[in-house]
């Protein structure tokens, strides 16, 4: 199939591209980037005012299959990333079983590669089970191809394990995921951001220490054994200046941050809706506005969903027993373009970077760019499309959103798998699946 892509504004941050340009893919590759091509092509694309992007990569993704499937599937969460903009996401171990050993990644690999509209690269999990005791056979699962290591959903509380897993996976060559939560800081019961607000809810606190103790302990560590870190949903202010100051001492080192930590504060935390609830929480003003300076200056890499879906079950209990955490990946590019492009914090071009090209290298897989001779993975938005954010729209299983009813700019149009179109014109291409 030949695709030509016609007067876009293509944006790629990896060759400082960003001009009025046609894209010609052919067989699943990007064959020429040039002015007014003019070919015989089985489809044309009029992508007149609107941006062409590398597809989005999605570093953290939790798509609850095996296990959790009433929540989402491999097949529902493919849908959901498609629908979002992203050709890549990369999923979270903390399934059921947990994604420790070969035959898992198996499981997940096979039914990606049959039911997923887009690429699924599993992270494997640091300790067997995730409980934390025993090491999982990293290289067994680099082997069987993970893309990362991660305990998401908690933290490898013993430094000692920590550290011998950077180890392992320095000498493998891929990165470590660091969800920064030290457990022993939290009282029980613990559902929101410790301060003024929680205070005057009645809900019990997470404090930003419980938060910062293990960023800076990771680093440390990462820094001890040369081992290539990425600090998981970024969250506080301390966080922030802590990644900060180790990248100016000359410390190779990552950090994400999601969507509703640079858009939502703690003010959005009513008791009535639980999902204003996610791990870390929403964190005070004064926090919103330091990683919107680490975005701007750097400091924060890169853009991931942490999209978490819980079914209504989960979520339609008291706030102090609810799930933590929220469906993501079709929020994702609005509020990167509302909150972040439209309000100057970002150029276009920083915006698409933190999305592609930076999560890309980060992973070390050679993806995230528009280059000829590049598989043909392309997102093409409509960044006017002014709407409101509806979850019973979503692709998601799951409709856990603190975002429903909020006016919004921008949306993806088009996403481009492989030089196959699996979103077109907002329409996902399978309805099988
Ligand atoms: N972010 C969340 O609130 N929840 C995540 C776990 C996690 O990312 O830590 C989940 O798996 O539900
Ligand atoms: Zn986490
Ligand atoms: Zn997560």
């Amino acid at each position: 199939m030949k695709l030509l892509i016609k007067n876009g504004r293509v944006i790629d941050p990896a060759t400082n591209l960003d001009e009025i340009i046609d894209i010609l893919v052919e067989n699943g590759k990007i064959i020429s980037i040039e002015k007014n091509i003019e070919v015989q092509t089985d489809r044309i694309i009029n992508a007149n005012s609107l941006w062409v992007v590398p597809g989005f990569i999605d570093v953290h993704v939790h798509l609850r299959d095996p296990g959790f499937e009433y929540k989402e599937t491999i097949a529902t969460g493919g849908r959901s990333a498609a629908k979002g903009g992203f050709t890549t996401i990369c999923c979270m171990p903390n399934t059921k079983p947990v994604i420790d050993n070969k035959e898992i990644i198996e499981y997940v690999n096979m039914k990606a590669k049959t039911e997923s509209l887009v690429h699924v690269l599993p992270i494997g999990a640091i300790t067997k089970g995730q409980a934390g005791v025993e090491l999982a056979d990293i290289e067994e699962m680099v082997k069987a191809g993970v893309c990362a290591i991660s305990e998401d959903g908690k933290t490898v509380v013993n430094s000692g394990l920590m550290e011998e897993a950077l180890k392992i996976a320095a000498k493998l060559n891929i990165p470590v995921l660091s969800h920064c939560e030290d457990h022993s800081l939290i009282k029980k019961g613990g559902a929101m951001n410790e301060g003024d607000r929680s205070r005057r809810l009645g809900i019990t606190g997470i404090s930003a220490e419980s938060e910062e103790v293990i960023v800076a302990r990771d680093m440390i560590l990462a820094k001890g054994t040369g081992s290539k870190l990425n600090i998981c949903h970024i969250s506080t202010k301390g966080s922030v200046e802590l990644v900060r100051d180790a990248k100016r001492r000359g410390q190779k080192i990552w950090a994400e941050v999601s969507p509703h930590h640079f858009t939502l504060t703690d003010k959005d935390v009513e008791p009535n809706n639980t999902n204003t609830k996610m791990n870390p929480p929403l964190r005070t003003e004064k926090d919103v506005q330091c990683i919107i300076d680490g975005l701007r200056d750097g400091t924060i890499d890169i853009i991931a969903t942490d999209h978490a879906p819980h079914h209504e079950m989960d979520k339609y209990v008291s706030y102090e027993q609810a799930a933590f955490g929220i469906v993501g990946l079709e929020t994702s590019v609005a509020l990167g373009i509302t909150e972040l492009v439209n309000k100057g914090v970002l150029s276009p071009s920083q915006l698409i970077a933190k999305m592609t090209i930076n999560p890309a290298k980060m992973l070390g897989i050679k993806k995230g760019q528009l280059k000829v001779g590049c598989m043909a993975d392309i997102t093409i938005i409509d960044t006017n499309k002014e709407y409101e954010i509806n979850c019973n729209d979503f692709e998601s299983k799951s409709k856990n959103s603190p975002f429903h009813g909020r006016k919004v700019k921008g949306k993806a149009l088009y996403t481009i798998v492989n030089g196959e179109i699996v979103m077109d014109n907002g329409k996902l291409k399978r309805e099988d699946i």
